[in-house]
């Protein structure tokens, strides 16, 4: 562990983690209602998708765009028709890199030796051990204010996949790398509306936080791939190793921590389902740490976590862009054109799922799960471009979680609704704070 790295990366970033803390903590971008359905980007497509349309058109700055409204349509962009849809440049080019780490890029970093069993045993320890370590650190400073869940998770699955993808030690990078991420989502998503409404003197300040926090994600992509080894030491990371790093992160660590967050929430909505689990948490693990062999037992649980992935799957919106004219279903397709595939709005149709809106994690028993279509439920995508980690995930989550609700319970420390937000992920708006307490 290169701990001189370490230091200068820290005070790197932390001189610029607070330029842009100072510039965007606790207020947002644009002020609330101000564009109403289109701020609400994950309402606007629900609102779309309510039509019996099999595909429904809309504009995005002036040219036609589909949203995907039949499961067998989503297989057919994501999978079958695959390679006739390439990944859209977009909005958040600078945020995810342009290149596009793969499964064969995770699975090179894996420099811990053994077989695959191994790999993931050593992995759900991991999880276990951060699982454990978190939740009594929220619970000592629960005592001294409600702890907000959605920034806390995010800080601790950086460090989790830090560690497990490229065996660093960074917890202390996690609030630079999680707050510069954030502004940079927020800014992303919203710049079009800011350019246009934004005079250029409160343009500039807000342009100037973004480029710096761009910079806090290479400033620490590059110190990761200095101490993992992934180049000679005294070498320049290259721009392509450091978006790499960066997407790998985000893909890891951010849904993983909105995934855990809205699995947290959710839960306390719904004190019976909470009962459940906490009684298979006791009976399967009871007071020691989760294990591999326990993630079968532990059936319920997984059905919740499926559950929350169907009401709010972290990544909510796949784009893609038609490379030559195609027709789906009845629709012909312009090359060029961008479709949309919505896990989402899929997740919530009528047609599709019975009382949409409500939590009933029984739904995903093997038995209420037989006759339904493919691509009904879609949180990781479909196709060669799938989720590398894909169904680990639900085994991750009921690990962490285990360890989590083994100790402690948790209390909502607000009455407000939260609204999913769809900017890269769906997030919980406008935040989840919790109370902590150890179980009796
Ligand atoms: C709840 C957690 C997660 C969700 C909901 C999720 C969802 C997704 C989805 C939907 C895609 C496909 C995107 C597309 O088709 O455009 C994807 C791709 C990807 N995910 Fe995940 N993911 C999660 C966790 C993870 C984790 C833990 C890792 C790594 C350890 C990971 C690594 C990746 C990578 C590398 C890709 C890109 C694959 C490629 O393009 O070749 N994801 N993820």
């Amino acid at each position: 562990m290169c701990l001189d790295n370490r230091q200068s990366v820290l005070e790197e970033a932390d001189n610029l983690e607070k330029k842009i803390t100072a510039m965007n903590r606790g207020f947002e971008l644009i002020p609330p209602g101000t564009i109403k359905d289109k701020k609400d980007y994950a309402t606007f497509y629900l609102n779309l998708s309510r039509t019996n349309e099999e595909i429904v058109p809309y504009l995005v700055d002036g040219k036609t765009a589909f949203l995907i409204n039949r499961p067998e349509h989503a297989e057919y962009v994501l999978a079958k028709n695959q390679n006739n849809y390439k990944n859209p440049y977009h909005q958040y080019a600078e945020l995810v890199g342009q290149y596009r780490p793969t499964g064969a890029f995770l699975l090179n970093l894996n420099r811990t030796s053994g077989n695959q069993a191994e790999i993931f045993e050593g992995i759900v320890s991991e999880l276990a051990k951060a699982g454990t370590v978190t939740i009594l650190q929220w619970q000592e400073s629960s005592k001294l204010a409600p702890v907000q869940i959605d920034i806390e998770t995010k800080k601790m699955m950086f460090a989790v996949y830090v560690k497990i993808l490229f065996n660093i030690d960074a917890e202390d990078w996690s609030e630079a790398f999680v707050s510069a991420t954030n502004f940079i989502e927020e800014y992303c998503a919203n710049q079009s509306y800011l350019v246009q409404n934004l005079s250029v003197t409160e343009l500039m300040p807000l342009k100037q936080s973004y480029q710096e926090a761009i910079e806090v994600q290479n400033a620490i992509a590059a110190r990761i791939g200095r101490c993992a080894g992934l180049v000679a030491p005294d070498s320049e990371v290259s721009k392509q190793l450091k978006t790499t790093i960066v997407r790998t992160l985000l893909n890891s660590y951010n849904g993983m921590a909105t995934a855990l967050c809205w699995i947290i929430y959710q839960l306390v909505q719904c004190q019976e389902v909470l009962e459940q689990v906490y009684s298979e948490v006791d009976r399967v693990i009871g007071d020691r740490q989760p294990t591999v062999k326990d993630i079968p037992k532990l059936s319920y649980m997984r059905l919740v976590v499926m559950e929350v992935l169907r009401l709010y799957p972290p990544a909510w919106m796949l784009g893609r862009q038609a490379i030559n004219s195609d027709r789906i279903g009845e629709t012909p397709i312009p090359p060029g054109a961008i479709i949309s595939i919505s896990p989402y709005t899929m997740h919530r149709k009528t047609q599709l799922w019975e009382r949409p809106k409500e939590f009933i994690p029984e739904r995903f028993a093997l038995e209420n799960s037989q006759a339904r279509q493919a691509f009904a439920y879609f949180p990781f995508g479909g196709g060669t471009r799938k989720c590398p980690a894909g169904q680990l995930v639900f085994s991750q989550l009921q690990i962490i979680l285990a360890a989590m609700l083994r100790l402690c319970s948790f209390e909502s420390a607000s009455n407000e609704i939260l609204k999913p937000r769809g900017l890269v992920s769906l997030r919980p708006h406008p935040g989840v704070s919790m109370r902590i307490t150890i179980r009796k």
